[in-house]
Parts: C-alpha cells; structure tokens; sequence
C-alpha cells in the first residue's frame, strides 16, 4: 500500500460535472458532501469553510473557474472571457490570507488567456485544475519524505511531534503537509505520538486533526491550546511541525491563530519549529509578514460554543491567523526541499529551482 492509497479522506472530488466539498463544518465522519455545480457556490464554501486549508482552498478555486467558463460560455458565448471576471474577482474576496488561493487563481487565469474565445473553455480549464489537484498530492508525499527524513537527523528531545490547527489530508489533496511529514514519520518508525492542539475557535484541531490520526492509528493526544508550553515542557517533544497560509519573501509565516505563541513556546523548550507548506504559499511579492491582509471572522466563533453563548456581552477580536517571525522557524519544507532557518536569499534560490518530482 503506497502513503497515497493509505489515506482514504479526501476533502475534494470532482464527480459528474460538479465539485463535491466534504463539509468540513462537520465532523468528517458525518460525510456531508456539498456539491458545487456553479462557481457562486464555490465561494461560498471557500468563505464559509466547508472547505478550508491552503492547498484545499486553491485547488477549490482552481476548479471554481472551471465551473464559472462553464456557465458564461453557455450564457454569452465568445464573451464568456469579460463576465468571467466577476467570477474570478468574487473567487478571490472569499478569504483573505492564504496565497495559495491567489496563486491558483492567476494559474488558471493565464490558461485563459491563452484560450480562443470562440470554443467551449470547459474541458481545458478542468484539466488545468485537475493538474493542480495532482500536483498538489505528489508535492504533498514528497514533503512527507523530505520532512521525516529531518525528523530522523534530529530527535535530540525525543520522539514525539506537536501539532496545531489542520494541515492534514482534509486541508490538502488528499495527504496533507505537516501531517504529510507526522504520517511518513510514523510509517518509519520515527515518532511514538502527536500531541494535536485543539485549535480555538474553530476546532480544526480536536475536530479535523485528532479524527484524521485516530482513523489511521497514530498514537496522538489532544490538549487545549493554552496547554502548549505545559506539554513542551513536559513531554520529549522534538517537533512542533506546522502548514503555512503565506510565507513572505524574508521567511516570515502566517499559519492558524497560536503559531506565533507556539513558535515562542518551542524555542524556550528546545523544540524545533519546522513549517511544511508547498511553494504555491511562498509569496515572494511581499517582503514580509507585517504586509499579510489577517482575516478577522468576527465574534461569532468566540462568543458561542456548540451552540451556546459561553461569553458576557464585550467587544471580541478574531484573528484567525497570526505571523511567526522568519527567525522562529527552524526548517522550511517544500516539494522543491529543505532549507534551515529561511531568509530571502534562500527563498528566491529554492523558487528559481525545478520540482524535484
Ligand atoms: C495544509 S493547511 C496549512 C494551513 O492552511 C493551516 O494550518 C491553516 O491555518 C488553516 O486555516 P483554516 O482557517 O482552517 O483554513
């Protein structure tokens, strides 16, 4: 059984002309599959979450405008490339800070322009995005390696990995990117456990993480966000191994709320900090974390809990991501490699290199 057909969950399936979403509001185990067959319907499970991760965000879009060619070739004929703009600015307002959503966008937007007006955009454009949803699997499976075999050079504290928020299969293609590396360490042998945050207000932690490890048998262990620094100290953690949203030109990351404190938290213990994220989060555009748009989801997510009111009446601020500083992150892994300790000079090397699959 190769990793790939080990993991069974995949967030995103195209099936009969339409984009099926499992609905990650949900506990995955529930299986509600949303089915998109118009592009209106792809933003929305962009913005409202039912899918959502990086990777799985940009590969959503990438099929979005799929979908949109669709629809305008079959209202306006040549002009479908001016009223596709609409769909593809509405793609882009769906959520702020993951470039990866940009960056499928302007993958899909160059195949496009290279289309004739006159004929039906659709089959080319799916196959533009199921390009991208290939890729995004095999960069993953790459990572895992590259990111375990850094595991096995260094276990000095022991021999279990953190873990925070979702970078798993349902984030991804399929495998995932800091879980892509937590599950090729443990098909070798090289960790006893992950200690999985629970990752408030969301949940992407106990809800996404913990089901994606327990269904695969990883010996893991969930504890409340604000339980990080007890663990680390506590416990032979070598790793805290994390996905990214946005990485800048100077190395900075925007990852889920709680990185930065857990970043912070590593260090003072002794733990590594390593980052997995394909080079489509890399935005070599900005020059740092300071130029990242945080999303704010409003209050909402804080104030309630299973459906309670769990606050008083007060003002409440929802950063939904925060920025580590590039000289917190201790190893950078993508589909292109390894670098240790990320600053410009090593990013604009890493980017002009060729994938390595
Ligand atoms: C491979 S997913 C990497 C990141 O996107 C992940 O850690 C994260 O922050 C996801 O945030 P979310 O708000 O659930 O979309």
């Amino acid at each position: 059984m190769t990793p790939e057909t080990a993991v069974q969950v995949k967030p995103l399936l195209w099936s009969d002309g339409c984009l099926l979403v499992l609905d990650q509001r949900l506990l995955p185990q529930q299986e509600v599959w949303i089915e998109c067959s118009q592009v209106q319907q792809v933003v929305v499970a962009i913005r409202d979450m039912q899918v959502r991760g990086a990777p799985a965000i940009g590969i959503a879009a990438a099929y979005g405008v799929a979908l949109a060619a669709r629809q305008r070739f079959a209202e306006v004929g040549a002009d479908w490339k001016t009223t596709l703009e609409k769909d593809l600015a509405a793609l882009a307002a769906s959520r702020p800070t993951a470039v990866n959503l940009f960056w499928a966008l302007k993958q899909m937007r160059r195949l496009v322009e290279g289309l004739p007006t006159a004929t039906d955009p659709f089959a080319e454009l799916l196959a533009g995005a199921t390009a991208i949803h290939q890729a995004d699997l095999e960069a993953n499976l790459l990572m895992g390696k590259l990111g375990a075999a850094v595991i096995a050079a260094d276990q000095e504290r022991g021999r279990e990995v953190m873990t925070h928020c979702n970078a798993g299969a349902l984030a991804t293609a399929g495998y995932g990117t800091a879980l892509g590396v937590i599950r090729s360490a443990w098909e070798q042998g090289l960790i006893d456990k992950v200690h999985v945050n629970e990752t408030r207000p969301w949940w992407q932690g106990s809800r996404l993480t913990a089901w994606e490890l327990v269904q695969e048998g990883i010996p893991a262990q969930l504890n409340v966000d604000s339980a990080a620094a007890h663990q680390l100290k506590l416990a032979p953690i070598s790793w805290v191994v994390v996905g990214a949203d946005r990485i800048t030109a100077n190395g900075d990351v925007a990852n889920k709320i709680g990185t930065y404190q857990l970043a912070i938290q590593a260090l003072h213990h002794g733990a590594g900090l390593m980052v997995v994220a394909p080079t489509s989060t890399i935005d070599m555009e900005l020059e740092s974390g300071d130029l990242i748009e945080i999303e704010d989801r409003g209050a909402e997510e804080v104030v309630y809990a299973a459906g309670q009111r769990i606050a008083a009446e007060i003002d409440v601020v929802n950063p939904v991501f925060d920025v580590t500083p590039a000289d917190l992150v201790d190893v950078l892994i993508t589909e292109k490699g390894v670098i240790h300790r990320p600053n410009r000079e090593q990013l604009e090397k890493l980017m002009s290199r060729k994938a390595m699959h």
